[in-house]
């Protein structure tokens, strides 16, 4: 062997190969390997002459070609895949080496690999990659865990290879153990509440009399201004293919199931463990689901009457800029609904991450990659904010668009089309802003079946009222 690689990718199907190749081209000398040869064999054919690579057949030959300390990507299906490679590696590793799991593993799965290749004296590091296939060929976002002594032997490679924003890399050490990995589920979490609110706008633009195409041009013009993200880009190129076998907008060709792998749904599963309120990402995996149940939509339409979805154009443009409005607004809550997951979560496990630097590195490479990501970056930098919310820039937007915002969801409400992602980001934003809340009637309730006590505004302790005696009320505190 000629020379040994600074860093190695095993598993090279779309985003090991990928990532290989974007690690050669930034002049890294990269060991590939994949369990079935065919693969490795293919990259080094078809892109040998993008860098250095030095492919393997086996583990051992893979371990072997590696400087030390051994750096190695692991990019296999999340999941038992995962550990079988893992299993592998660790007998022929050494003190000091780094494992990188660049899949989208669960966190919790992260933190028990961690343990394990800590009790080995390895690092492992979860890492969330995001940017799907072009991404990590191009420059994904990159969110490493693990521990601090491995970012610094990592680090600046994982910076070299990923997104650049204002000349700064979309990829810094996010926390220990579990933290990449968390931030990486969260990060799908709100993909999933972003495209929930794109479908619902364009819903609404459909039910108003746009075709595809008019759409299309709606969501490019949004994308010029505060909108601009990735996945409105995106929606416009969806919006505008045609089907060539109908000669349809593609979009009216595709079956209305929306299918999912699982981020979207750990993160709202994590979220109700830790007792956050990430409503509007759980609408959007309750939305992916309803769509799929064949069996309850076969039995419901032509039954269950309602509005016919005929949304009034009369003063079109108005509408189209209360739909930008909606969907603006909501987004900011997802965000920091999301954001806040991370706070707690960061509490919980000790990772201190810290939000300012996860919106950074959010603003390029990734699927939610935003205009607004730099504000938000930017608003948690300034302030320890107790929610996005309430950040000045954002609180001014949410102030000036919420009467948009509310006849928007009004509008679905009237016309039958459902917004559940705009509704419960609607419902969220005046639930946090209320002076007062009906949860006292829900402790009054849980007091009178169940004698679970409740609080008094007016002084310290816990009560129950003796509702089935002379109805006085006694401290229990
Ligand atoms: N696709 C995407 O856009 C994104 C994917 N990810 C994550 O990145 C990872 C890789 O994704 P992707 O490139 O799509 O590939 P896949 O998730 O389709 O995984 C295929 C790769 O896993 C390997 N593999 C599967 N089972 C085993 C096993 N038991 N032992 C060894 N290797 C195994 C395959 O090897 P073989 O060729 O031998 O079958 C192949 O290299 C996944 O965890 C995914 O969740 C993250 C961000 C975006
Ligand atoms: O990780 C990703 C991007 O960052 C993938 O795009 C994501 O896994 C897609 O998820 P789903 O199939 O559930 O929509």
């Amino acid at each position: 062997m000629s020379s040994l690689a600074n860093i190695g990718v095993t598993g090279l199907a779309v985003m090991g190969s990928n990532l290989a190749r974007n690690l050669a081209r930034h002049g890294h000398t990269v060991a590939v390997h994949n369990r079935s040869v065919a693969r490795t064999r293919a990259l080094v054919e078809q892109h040998g002459s993008e860098g250095v690579f030095v492919p393997s057949e086996s583990t051992a030959e893979f371990v072997a070609s590696l400087e030390r300390p051994r750096r190695i990507i692991v990019m296999v299906k999340a999941g038992d895949p995962t550990d079988a490679v893992i299993d592998e590696l660790v007998p022929l590793l050494e003190e000091g080496d780094i494992v990188v799991d660049g899949g989208n593993a669960h966190f919790a799965d992260t933190r028990r690999r961690e343990s394990w290749l800590r009790e080995h004296g390895l690092h492992f590091v979860g890492t969330g990659i995001s940017g799907g296939e072009v991404g990590a060929l191009e420059g994904p976002s990159i969110m490493p865990g693990g521990s601090r002594e491995s970012y610094a032997a990592l680090g600046p490679i994982l910076e070299s290879i990923a997104a650049k924003v204002d000349g700064e890399a979309c990829c810094a050490w996010m926390g220990p153990d579990g933290a990449g990995h968390f931030v990486k589920m969260v990060h799908n979490g709100i993909e999933y509440a972003d495209m929930q609110f794109i479908a619902e706008a364009y819903d609404l633009l459909s039910a108003a009399g746009l075709s595809a195409a008019e759409a299309a041009d709606v969501f490019r013009e949004w994308n010029t201004g505060e909108l601009d993200s990735f996945l409105i880009e995106i929606t416009a190129e969806v919006l505008d293919q045609v089907d060539t076998a109908t000669a349809r907008p593609l979009v009216d060709v595709i079956v209305d199931a929306a299918e999912q792998k699982g981020t979207g749904r750990w993160t709202v599963q994590t979220a109700l463990e830790l007792g956050v309120p990430v409503s509007t990402i759980a609408e959007s995996v309750f939305a992916r689901s309803g769509s799929g149940d064949t069996a309850v939509r076969d039995a419901a339409r032509g039954v269950l009457v309602g509005p016919n979805r005929t949304v009034s154009a009369g003063d079109r443009q108005g509408l189209v800029d209360d739909v930008r409005d909606a969907l603006w607004s909501s987004k900011v809550v997802a965000y920091a609904q999301g954001l806040e997951q991370i706070r707690k979560a960061s509490e919980e496990y000790g990772w201190d991450v810290d939000i300012a630097t996860v919106a950074r590195i959010w603003r390029g490479g990734c699927i939610i990659r935003a205009r607004l990501l730099a504000q938000i970056s930017d608003e948690y930098a300034a302030e320890r904010l107790a929610t996005l919310l309430v950040a000045p820039s954002i609180a001014e937007g949410l102030a000036g668009r919420q009467g948009a915002w509310r006849r928007v969801v009004a509008q679905g409400v009237t016309s039958g089309v459902p917004v559940p992602g705009f509704s419960s980001a609607l419902a969220y934003y005046d639930t946090v802003r209320a002076e007062r809340l009906p949860a006292a009637l829900v402790q009054g309730l849980r007091d009178n079946f169940g004698a679970h006590t409740y609080g008094r505004t007016d002084r310290a302790g816990a009560f129950h009222t003796l509702w089935s005696g002379d109805r006085t009320e006694v401290s229990t505190s």
